[in-house]
C-alpha cells in the first residue's frame, strides 16, 4: 500500500543544491529580484557579531566581503561567506534572498585557537547598519502576530523595562518584555547556544557552523529549526508557539572575550547585535517533568506526538512541554511543545519521545487526526521551508520528507503513536547501540538500490551535487562513527570514480568482520529488534564515535557521543527518488511485524492493559 507521495512532483524537489530549485520558484526569485535588485541580508561571523547589509543589483560576493572586510578586519582572502548548504563563490549571489542571515567564515588555515571575537571596527558601515532594535528577518505573513509582540517590546524598552535572562538550561536566553514588565517574548540568540563562542553558561569551545551538542545539528543552527517546527505545524494543531528568526539589538546580551569563553561585558553593559529565535512567551503553571501525565488530553498527546515523529525532535523530555492548568473546573490541561532546536537533525538520530510510554500514546489515532496526517504533503512542506528559512539544508529536508513518509504510512496502516515511535528509537543491548527499525529499513532500502543497476542515475550530475553534500558531511564524519553508512554506500560505486575515493582507501581494509555485516544485512528482516542485532556489532559503535571525540577540544569532552547509522544526504536527487521509493515498499512488513509483537504483548500482558 506504499503511497505515491512523490510520484510527479519529485523531480526537482529533492535535491542537493539550492541553484537547482524548481523552474517555478527560480522563476519567481529572479522576477521579485531583477524588480527590486535590493536585498537586506545580515551577515553573522562565527564569534556572533551580526551586520545588516544592503545588497543592490551590482554588488557580488567579491564587492561583500570587500566591505565586510572593512567591518571585521577580516582579508577576503582569509574568509568565506556561506548560505545555508551554500559557499558563496566567484560572483554569484542570485541563492541569496531577500532578509537571509549570512555566515562569514574565517577560512580553516587562518583560524587559530586565539582567534579573538571579530567586533565591527568600521563605524562607517556600522553607521549604515540602519537596522531597528528588532527585525524579523522575513516578510512573510506567518510572522504577522510576531510584529505587534516586537512593537511592544521595543516600546518597553523606549521606557526602560529591561529584559530578563532566562537562569535555566545551558543555552542563553532572555525573557522580553512589555511595558507592563509582562514576559511576552522568550528570545535564544544563535550564538549563546550550548558551546557557541558567547554562551553565557560556560558551554563553549566551538564556532558557528562546528557539530553541536546533537553531531547532527550544527551550533548555530537550532534557532531556524524553532521556526522550522512553528511553521510546519499547520493550524497550530500542535500548538507550537509563534517563533521567528530576528536581528535584535540589546545590552543584556552576552559577549565572551574570544580566548577563554569568559564574559566580558557583563560590567562594560555594551550593544550587541544578535541573530536569534523569537517565540512568544505562552504563560503556564508547570512543565510535564513537575506533574503527573494522567491528566494531558489525549489529543493533544498525539498532535504533538505526530509534530516530533515529522520532524525527528531529538528532544522532547517532560521540561519542553509547557502545561498550562484549566481555567475553568471542568476544562482540560493545555500542552505547549517548546524548544525545538534539536529537531530536524542532518542525517537520522535517535529521536526522544518523552509520550512514549504514556498510556494516552496507545490510543488508535482519532478521524480527525487521521484526516489531518492525510493532508500532509511533505514535498509541499519541504517547498515552504525552503520559501520561508532558505538557509535550511537540504540534508535536514530529507529528514522531514522521510519521518513523514514514514507517519503517513504507518498510520494509514493503523498503528498508533506508541508503536510509530518504537519503530523509529533505538534500543541498547550488551553490544551497544542497536539501529531503529526506521534506520534498518533505510539502510535496507540502500542495499536494494546498491543491487540494482543505478550506476547509470550518478553519471551526469555527479560533480556539483556531491561537492554540496561533501561540504555537509565532512565535519560530521569526525564526529559520528559511521561505519555502517562506509559499507553500504561503497558496494554500488566501487568503480573507481574519484568523488567516493574515500570510499574505497576504505574498502582496501575491510574485515571479515565488516563482510560479515555486509551479509548480514543482505538477509535482514524487518524485525530488527531482538538480540541477533547485537551480534551484529560486536564492537560497540560508541567506542569508535568516543576515539574520534577524544581528538577533539574541550567541547567535545563534554559532548554525547552519538553513532551514525544512515546518512540521506549522500545520495543525489536521481537515487534519493529510487530509495523513497524502496523504503516505502518494505513499510509494509514492517508493519505488520510490528502489529504482531504488539498483539503478542497484549496477549502476554492480559486484556485488563488495553484501552
Ligand atoms: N514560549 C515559551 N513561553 C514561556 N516560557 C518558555 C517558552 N520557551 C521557553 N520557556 C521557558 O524558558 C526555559 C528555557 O527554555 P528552553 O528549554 O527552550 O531553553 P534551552 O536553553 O534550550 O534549555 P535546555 O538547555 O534545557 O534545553 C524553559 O524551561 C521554560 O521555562
Amino acid at each position: 500500500m506504499a503511497m505515491a507521495v512523490f510520484k510527479s512532483p519529485i523531480k526537482g524537489e529533492f535535491h542537493g543544491s539550492r541553484n537547482m530549485e524548481s523552474k517555478e520558484f527560480k522563476h519567481h526569485h529572479l522576477l521579485h529580484r531583477h524588480s527590486s535588485g535590493r536585498r537586506r541580508v545580515f551577515v553573522q561571523t562565527e564569534t556572533g557579531c551580526v551586520l545588516g547589509m544592503d545588497l543592490d543589483r551590482s554588488d557580488n560576493v567579491h564587492t561583500v566581503k570587500k566591505r565586510l572586510q572593512i567591518a571585521f578586519n577580516l582579508p577576503t582572502e582569509e574568509s568565506s561567506l556561506t548560505f545555508g548548504d551554500m559557499v558563496l563563490k566567484n560572483d554569484d549571489l542570485s541563492a541569496v534572498r531577500n532578509d537571509s542571515p549570512l555566515l562569514l567564515k574565517r577560512n580553516l588555515m587562518h583560524r587559530s585557537s586565539s582567534t579573538p571575537c571579530l567586533s565591527p571596527t568600521g563605524n562607517d558601515l556600522q553607521r549604515k547598519d540602519l537596522s531597528g532594535p528588532i527585525e524579523i528577518l522575513s516578510h512573510s505573513r506567518c510572522f504577522l502576530s510576531l510584529k505587534q509582540t516586537a512593537n511592544d517590546i521595543v516600546e518597553a524598552m523606549k521606557a526602560g523595562v529591561e529584559p530578563i535572562p532566562v537562569n535555566g538550561g545551558m543555552g542563553g536566553a532572555y525573557y522580553f518584555r512589555n511595558e507592563k514588565g509582562q514576559s511576552v517574548a522568550i528570545v535564544k540568540p544563535t550564538d549563546e547556544e550550548p558551546f557557541a563562542p558567547n554562551n553565557p553558561k560556560g558551554f563553549t569551545g566551538k564556532s558557528l557552523g562546528d557539530p553541536g551538542l546533537k553531531p547532527s545539528v550544527r551550533v548555530g543552527e537550532t534557532g531556524y529549526r524553532e521556526v522550522a517546527a512553528y511553521l510546519l505545524d499547520h493550524d497550530h494543531f500542535a500548538n507550537v508557539p509563534p517563533t521567528a528568526l530576528v536581528k535584535i539589538t540589546h545590552t543584556v546580551f552576552n559577549v565572551n572575550d574570544g580566548v577563554n569563553g569568559n564574559r566580558s561585558r557583563e560590567k562594560k553593559k555594551l550593544v550587541s547585535s544578535k541573530i536569534a529565535s523569537f517565540q512568544k512567551f505562552v504563560a503556564h503553571d508547570f512543565d510535564a517533568s513537575d506533574h503527573g501525565t494522567s491528566s494531558f488530553p489525549v489529543a493533544s498527546v498525539h498532535r504533538i506526538g505526530i509534530l516530533d515523529i515529522r520532524i525527528l525532535n531529538t528532544d522532547r523530555h517532560g521540561g519542553n512541554l509547557l502545561v498550562k492548568k484549566p481555567d475553568g473546573r471542568f476544562g482540560q490541561v493545555e500542552l505547549i511543545p517548546i524548544d525545538h532546536g534539536l529537531c530536524l537533525p542532518e542525517t537520522l538520530e535517535d529521536p526522544y519521545f518523552e509520550w512514549i510510554h504514556w498510556p494516552q500514546a496507545s490510543i488508535p489515532f482519532s478521524e480527525e487526526e487521521l484526516d489531518y496526517i492525510l493532508s500532509l504533503d511533505p514535498v509541499k512542506d519541504c517547498e515552504m521551508l525552503r520559501r520561508e528559512l532558505p538557509m535550511i539544508r537540504e540534508a535536514c529536508l530529507r529528514v522531514l520528507a522521510l519521518c513523514t513518509v514514514f507517519l503517513k504510512e504507518a498510520a494509514a496502516y493503523g498503528l498508533c503513536l506508541a508503536e510509530i515511535g518504537e519503530m523509529m528509537t533505538r534500543e541498547f543491548h550488551a553490544g551497544g547501540e542497536v539501529p531503529s527499525v526506521l534506520e534498518m529499513l533505510c539502510i535496507e532500502a540502500k542495499r536494494l538500490i546498491a543491487e540494482g543497476d543505478v550506476l547509470s542515475l550518478r553519471s551526469d550530475v555527479e560533480g556539483e551535487t556531491e561537492f554540496q553534500f561533501d561540504l555537509d558531511y565532512s565535519d560530521l564524519d569526525s564526529v559520528y562513527s559511521s561505519k555502517t553508512q562506509t559499507l553500504i554506500v561503497k558496494n554500488p560505486f566501487s568503480n573507481g570514480r574519484s568523488s567516493l575515493g574515500k570510499l574505497e582507501e576504505e574498502e582496501e581494509d575491510e574485515t571479515e568482520e565488516e563482510a560479515g555485516l555486509s551479509l548480514s544485512l543482505s538477509k535482514l528482516s524487518t524485525s530488527t529488534k531482538d538480540n541477533k542485532m547485537g551480534s551484529m556489532y560486536p564492537n560497540n559503535p560508541r567506542d569508535e564515535t568516543e576515539k574520534t571525540l577524544s581528538s577533539h577540544k574541550s567541547a567535545n569532552v563534554l559532548l554525547p557521543v552519538s553513532t551514525n547509522f544512515v546518512k540521506l544526504a549522500d545520495m543525489i536527487e536521481a537515487e534519493w527518488v529510487v530509495f523513497l521509493e524502496k523504503f516505502q515498499e518494505l513499510l509494509d512488513s514492517a508493519f505488520a511485524e510490528r502489529r504482531t509483537m504488539t498483539l503478542r504483548s497484549r496477549q502476554r500482558l492480559g486484556t485488563s492493559c488495553q484501552f
